[in-house]
């Protein structure tokens, strides 16, 4: 049995917590979660189950560490994580956009010889975009869309009026590296993408608002020598409407995956 800790406990917190209670995250168990202040928490959950002060729930050791609770927490707590012996999962992996996060993370995981570890999470194609890697890959590019309400609280909403978009309006275009730090909360899919294919700044993306769809749709096109890649993700958004269901149910994969005899869709 793995034990397992969780940072942050909003839409995708939530849903892992749930999953793993009700055994279907594997051989895992859930030990703490970290929020901001533990008396504002709602939920089924037994109380203890919360911490609100960093020390104390790290002090409780974690074979894996999952974050779920942005960029900040991803720069906060990915050393203290792996140097405390967890792997990390870090679902904001945009932050990784920032190289000197990203390369000081990894010599830290190979000086402690735990893993850091990016789930597909809201975005598929993965396991073939890093295979395909291992080849010649000469593009990829990334077409992410949400409806309006997706947008309120990002940088669009201090930009463009929701309320009276009726089109698609084109809100970015560019390297992934830009995209992935334009947008923390809602982009990670371009730094996830980046880090399987050919990196952050070769990585295409664009991203739209669009009152047309009523799903997180991700499309990813690629090509290489392995051949191509046309592959469309249409995610049912979660009680975070920026964030699809999907996320959670990927990190539940992830924990089955390591803790289980059976690994499958790597
Ligand atoms: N890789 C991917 O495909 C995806 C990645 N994501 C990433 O996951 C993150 C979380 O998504 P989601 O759950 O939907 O977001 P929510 O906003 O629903 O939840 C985030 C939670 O994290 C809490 N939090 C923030 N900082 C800390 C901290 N230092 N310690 C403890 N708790 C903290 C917040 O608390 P409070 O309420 O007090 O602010 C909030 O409850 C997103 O910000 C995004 O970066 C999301 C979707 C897909
Ligand atoms: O859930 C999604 O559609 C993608 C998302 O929020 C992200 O990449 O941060």
């Amino acid at each position: 049995m793995l034990t397992v800790g969780i940072i942050g406990y909003g839409s995708i917190g939530r849903d892992v917590s749930n999953y793993i209670v009700t055994d279907r995250a594997g051989n895992v168990e859930l030990q703490a979660i970290l929020v901001r202040d533990r008396k504002q928490i709602a939920s089924h959950l037994p109380a203890p189950l919360f911490e609100d002060q960093a020390d104390r729930f790290f002090a409780r050791g974690f074979d894996i560490v999952v974050e779920a609770a942005g960029h900040n927490a991803v720069k906060q707590f990915a050393e203290r994580s792996l140097r405390g012996g967890s792997d990390f999962i870090a679902v904001s992996v945009g932050a990784f956009a920032d190289r000197e996060l990203y390369e000081k993370t990894l010599k830290i995981a190979a000086e402690t010889g735990k893993r850091l570890i990016i789930p597909s999470a809201s975005i598929g194609g993965l396991d073939r975009i890093a295979a395909a890697a291992v080849g010649t890959i000469e593009h990829v590019t990334l077409t992410s869309k949400k409806p309006p309400r997706a947008w309120y609280g990002t940088i669009v909403e201090q930009r463009i009026d929701l309320e009276q978009v009726t089109e698609p309006v084109c809100v970015f275009e560019g390297p992934a590296r830009e995209s992935a730090l334009l947008f923390p909360e809602s982009i990670n899919v371009s730094a996830a993408l980046s880090l399987a294919g050919i990196g952050f700044d070769k990585t295409s993306v664009r991203v739209f608002i669009d009152p047309t769809v009523s799903k997180n749709t991700h499309h990813i096109s690629a090509s290489g020598s392995f051949g191509e890649i046309q592959l469309e993700l249409s995610n049912i958004p979660s009680a975070n409407p920026k964030t699809g269901y999907i996320t959670a149910m990927s990190i539940a994969k992830v924990l089955k995956n390591l803790s289980t005899p059976l690994m499958i869709g790597l």
